[in-house]
C-alpha cells in the first residue's frame, strides 16, 4: 500500500470505489475482496477508494481496525487505498483513534445529509484532522455543502487534500460552486465523483483531475482507456468507450446505483460480494437477470480490451 502520495495521484489512476465482500454472517470475506482487488490492479487501477459501494455508512466502528487491515493486507506495494470514515462527528471521533495508529495516507469524509450546517462541517473536519493527523478527501454531494472559500483554507492548511465532487446538475457544464471550488484549490485537486457518464463533461468542460467509478470494478481496463482518452482530449474516443458502460449505469440508475453495483460484480463472476448490510438490502432479485446481463456483457468487453492491448 502506497503510505505517500502526491496530488498528482488523484490523476494518475480511476479511483474506483468497489463494493465490499462479506460472508452470509457478515464478517469480512478476505478472499473475496482481495480477489476483486486483484482484478482491479489487473485491469491498470491503482487507486481504490472504500466508501459508498462498501456500505462503510453502515459498517461498525467496533470493526473499523479489521476492515482497515483486512483490506491493507490484500493490495498490492503500488497501490493507493482510502479508506473512508463519518460521516456523522461521533464515527469521525472514534475512526480517527483508529486510523491514528496507521499508515493510510489519506481518508475520504463520508457526506453527512443531515443535520449538518456548513460551517459545522468545517469544524468536524478540522476536529477529526487534529485527533488523527490523516488529511481527508472531503465528498460533497450537494450544493454549497463547505463554503469554497474554506475549502481554500483547509487545503492551504493542509487538512484537505481533496475533493470528490459528485453534485447533480440539469447541465453539467453549468456549474457555479464547482467554478468556485475550482478557484478555491484547483482543479488538480478535484476529482468528479459519480462514476463515468459525468466524468465526461466534469473533464472536458471543468478538467478536473480525473473521477471516482463503480462500474470500472468489472471493466478496470476499459475504465482506464477511458480516463486516458479525456486526459489526452480526445473527446470522440472517450464517447465510443463510455457506450459500454451505459447499460449497467442504466440499471443503477433505475434501481439504486449501490444495491445494483454490489450484485452485478458478484453475478459477472468477478467474485462473490455476498449480502449487503443492513441498512441496505439487496438488488431485487426480479432484475437479477437484466443485472448480470448487461455485468457479463461488460465484463466480457473488457477482456476483450485487455487481449487486444495484449496483442497491440
Ligand atoms: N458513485 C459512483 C462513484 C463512486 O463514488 C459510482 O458508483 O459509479
Amino acid at each position: 500500500m502506497l503510505t505517500k502520495i502526491e496530488t498528482s495521484e488523484l490523476a494518475r489512476s480511476v479511483l474506483a470505489v468497489p463494493p465490499f465482500a462479506l460472508t452470509p454472517d457478515f464478517e469480512v470475506n478476505r478472499d473475496a475482496n482481495a480477489k476483486l482487488i486483484r482484478h482491479l490492479e489487473a485491469g491498470g487501477v491503482s487507486t481504490l477508494l472504500y466508501g459508498g459501494n462498501a456500505n462503510v455508512h453502515n459498517w461498525p466502528v467496533s470493526k473499523f481496525a479489521e476492515w482497515l487491515d483486512s483490506l491493507e493486507g490484500s493490495v498490492a506495494d503500488d497501490t493507493w487505498l482510502i479508506p473512508s470514515v463519518g460521516p456523522d462527528w461521533g464515527k469521525l471521533v472514534d475512526e480517527a483513534a483508529i486510523l491514528k495508529s496507521r499508515r493510510y495516507p489519506v481518508a475520504m469524509a463520508l457526506p453527512m445529509i443531515a443535520p449538518q450546517t456548513p460551517d459545522g462541517v468545517v469544524r468536524g473536519l478540522e476536529d477529526f484532522v487534529d485527533r488523527s493527523g490523516v488529511p481527508l478527501i472531503v465528498y460533497i454531494k450537494t450544493d454549497q455543502y463547505v463554503p469554497a472559500k474554506a475549502m481554500g483554507r483547509l487545503v492551504e492548511q493542509g487538512a484537505v487534500f481533496g475533493i470528490k465532487y459528485a453534485v447533480p446538475r440539469a447541465d453539467l457544464t453549468q456549474d457555479a460552486y464547482l467554478q468556485e471550488l475550482i478557484d478555491a484549490v484547483g482543479a488538480d485537486r478535484i476529482v468528479s465523483g459519480f462514476g463515468e457518464p459525468p466524468a465526461l463533461p466534469h473533464l472536458v468542460h471543468f478538467k478536473l483531475a480525473g473521477f471516482t467509478a463503480g462500474c470500472v470494478c468489472i471493466a478496470p481496463h476499459l475504465s482506464m482507456s477511458f480516463l486516458h482518452a479525456l486526459k489526452r482530449g480526445d473527446e470522440a474516443e472517450a464517447k465510443r468507450l463510455l457506450e459500454v458502460f451505459l447499460p449497467l449505469e442504466a440499471l443503477r440508475e433505475r434501481h439504486n446505483a449501490i444495491r445494483v453495483l454490489h450484485t452485478a460484480v458478484s453475478l459477472s463472476g468477478v467474485a462473490d460480494m455476498g449480502p449487503i448490510l443492513p441498512l441496505l438490502t439487496e438488488a431485487d432479485p426480479a432484475i437479477h437477470g437484466e443485472i448480470k446481463e448487461a455485468a457479463r456483457a461488460l465484463l466480457a468487453a473488457e477482456m476483450t480490451a485487455r487481449q487486444q492491448a495484449a496483442a497491440a
